[in-house]
């Protein structure tokens, strides 16, 4: 383990390794996680209107994690062994017990992830979230919600890890903007602790 740069959001915080992981143990979890994730093509509803979400994910987690964002309700699949021993190193990095990740795979660079804060009533109040990135490099961008003008890019590569710290999805909204160039495939893994069943689960 080694120390994270330390990027000061005002407020909130964020934690960056840029070679978490080398570049053989990146490989090699990627290849691995594209072939063996059942990937799913979810759709969300809004105003009535379904649309299938640009990019395929997979929800693993502890029995009970549920979660439900964007109208979409997601069942854990158990967690599988290649997942294990990276949950424990994250959740020892962050120094939070996760129980759940949501792995996004983004197939080429039309596929993306709106403006969006995972501030959803299961994470609690003040979220720790851990990203990890695999494959192509993408930018990842952070914008303050009450001041648009401040925004914040880090242009994510294989084998890095950006913790986002207490105060960020309070104050912050995060995307993974479309690109025009030419990219191949993205994997990342946002690992995530669910304290709280939504009500009627
Ligand atoms: O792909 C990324 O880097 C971000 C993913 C994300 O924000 C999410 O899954 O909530
Ligand atoms: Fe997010």
């Amino acid at each position: 383990m080694s120390l994270p740069e330390i990027i000061e959001l005002t407020p909130g915080q964020l934690s960056y390794w840029p070679e978490w992981l080398a570049e053989h143990q990146a490989n090699r979890l990627f290849d691995l996680l594209l072939d063996k994730v059942k990937w799913r093509q979810d759709v969300i509803t809004i105003f009535g209107k379904t649309h299938s979400i640009p990019r395929l994910q997979a929800w693993f987690g502890d029995p009970g994690t549920q979660y439900q964002y964007s109208g979409m309700v997601l069942e854990p699949s158990p967690w599988p062994d290649i997942l294990k021993p990276l949950r424990d190193r994250v959740s020892s990095e962050a120094g939070e017990p996760f129980n759940s990740v949501l792995v996004n795979l983004y197939r080429t660079g039309s596929d993306s992830n709106g403006w969006h804060a995972d501030n959803e009533p299961e994470l609690g109040k003040s979220p720790v979230i851990a990203s990890l990135s695999l494959g192509a490099v993408r930018r990842f961008r952070l914008r303050n919600i009450s001041d648009k003008t401040r925004t914040m890019t880090l242009d994510l590569p294989s084998g890095s890890l950006l913790v986002m710290g207490k105060g960020v999805q309070e104050n912050w909204h995060h995307q993974l903007a479309k690109t025009s160039r030419d990219v191949g495939p993205r994997i990342n893994l946002t690992f995530r602790r669910i304290i709280k069943q939504p009500p009627g689960a």
